[in-house]
């Protein structure tokens, strides 16, 4: 297998994300779990994306695990290899995106990374380096309030400041409405400058696609789903892939078994997504203090509510609350170990509702999805239709509980009607 794009996404969900949207824009792509074993069949495709989850974990271990992902995508001929990390650039200030992206470029022999999480699609924008959520500044928007990483700073390139041993630069809109060639020479300045990675602004997917085309022949960078579009759109324009069967509609072939929901982002738009489905299928709001202190028993009572209902159309069970709650239970309990116990809880309420025959399974939340896809050690997944922008419909590969149809929504993906719509796409 021979790859023109490589990636490495920092979560799982992201990972299904950026693999969505090179498939969208004209690249075959599989989405792996970790650097698969070798004895695992792989289809040839375009493009790889391997999702780790180094997210929040320290930046020593995010370094390691990248830095091996990137030598598996290199040997397999990928030219370039793109850094996913989130379109609201979750992270903290010793968090990875900093250090992951400069021991990129260092293994790439140095230069200036292009940083961009900017995904309009999806209302991600960036513009004087700052970040814009649905037109809120970041540190305004709901990841103000997100549990593990809260966002409370807008600029970027201070953000990625404080994680990062070099300057940082910015590539501003007007440079990047000019074309790739202001684009790599703003580039070559910066360089000259000292800088080791620079925030640039997007706000259309024009923009977008005009940094694709100047990152061609460049050898990493790091970004969202917005800089994958204009990598892929930019590898078409170029001549550079092979024409290949469109492998989506093979990918969604039904499964049949139970369908279930399982929810533990508390984003704003997961808590919308529930409180619709709510009206219309049946949903298990888990105790989230008893997971904590009593996680067996609530494990039992939530899979005994299961038994009762999953026969008979698809279920949800959700640890999902509001942001005042998160924060309540985060003081008692600490923010890391309330994270972590909940998602094992999820992860196993998720695997024992597969070992009852769920062959169809929605998770909700990047954290609460890697530690899913572990639980049920799922290889590697094909990419189906998109069900909402960032969202595609996965079929597993080579996982002992035979080929399963799942998605991975991040936090903040999806229509208010995603779960039933989702559920529709899934057969
Ligand atoms: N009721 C709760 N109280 C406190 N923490 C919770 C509760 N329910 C879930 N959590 C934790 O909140 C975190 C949610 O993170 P997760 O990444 O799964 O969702 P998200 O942040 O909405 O998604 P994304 O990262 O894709 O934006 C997890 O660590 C989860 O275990
Ligand atoms: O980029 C995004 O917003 C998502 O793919 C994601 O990474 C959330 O976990």
């Amino acid at each position: 297998m021979s790859i023109l794009l490589g990636s490495i996404a920092d979560d799982y969900t992201g990972a299904s994300d950026l693999a969505n949207t090179l498939t969208k824009n004209g690249l075959s792509t599989v989405q792996t779990v970790g650097i698969p074993d070798p004895s695992l069949p792989l289809p040839d495709v375009d493009a790889v994306v391997v999702s780790l989850k180094i997210r929040s974990v320290v930046a020593d271990e995010a370094v390691v695990a990248a830095s091996r992902a990137e030598q598996w995508l290199r040997d397999r001929g990928a030219a370039h290899v793109l850094y996913k990390i989130c379109s609201t650039f979750d992270s903290t200030d010793a968090g990875n995106i900093g250090p992951v992206t400069e021991a990129l470029r260092d293994a790439a022999g140095g230069g200036v990374v292009l940083v961009t999480p900017a995904f309009p699609e999806t209302g991600r924008t960036v513009y004087l380096g700052h970040l814009f959520v649905n037109g809120q500044p970041l540190d305004e928007s709901p990841l103000k309030d997100h549990p593990l990483n809260p966002m409370r700073d807008a600029n970027l390139m201070r953000v990625l400041a404080r994680q990062s041993r070099g300057p940082i630069g910015l590539i501003d809109l007007a440079t990047v409405a000019t074309g790739p060639a202001a684009v790599r020479a703003r580039i070559e300045a910066l360089r000259a400058e000292g800088a080791t990675a620079a925030i640039a602004d997007a706000i259309f997917e024009r923009d977008l696609e005009i940094l694709g085309e100047a990152l061609l022949d460049a050898p990493v960078s790091t970004g969202a789903s917005g800089l994958g579009l204009g990598l892929a759109r930019a590898l078409v324009g170029s001549g550079r892939v092979p024409s290949r069967v469109d492998t989506t509609a093979d990918a969604v072939r039904p499964v049949g078994g139970h369908a279930a929901v399982v929810a533990g982002s508390c984003s704003s738009a997961t808590l919308r997504q529930l409180a619709i489905a709510e009206q219309a299928m049946p949903v298990l709001r888990l105790d989230p203090e008893r997971l904590l202190t009593a996680a067996p028993d609530e494990i039992s009572a939530a899979l005994s509510w299961a038994g009762e209902r999953m026969e008979t159309g698809p279920i949800i069970i959700a640890a999902s609350t509001t942001p005042d709650a998160v924060s309540d239970l985060q003081s008692r309990y600490g923010r890391e170990i309330s994270g972590r116990a909940i998602e094992a809880a999820t992860a196993t309420i998720a695997a024992e509702l597969v070992a009852r025959g769920v062959r169809r399974l929605i998770v909700a939340g990047g954290e609460t999805s890697g530690a899913t896809v572990d639980r049920l050690g799922i290889p590697a997944f094909l990419i189906g239709p998109e069900i909402a922008p960032g969202v595609p419909v996965l079929r597993t590969i080579g996982n002992s509980q035979g080929e399963m149809l799942m998605a991975l929504k991040s936090g903040n993906f999806g229509g208010d009607d995603f779960f039933a719509t989702a559920l529709a796409m899934m057969r």
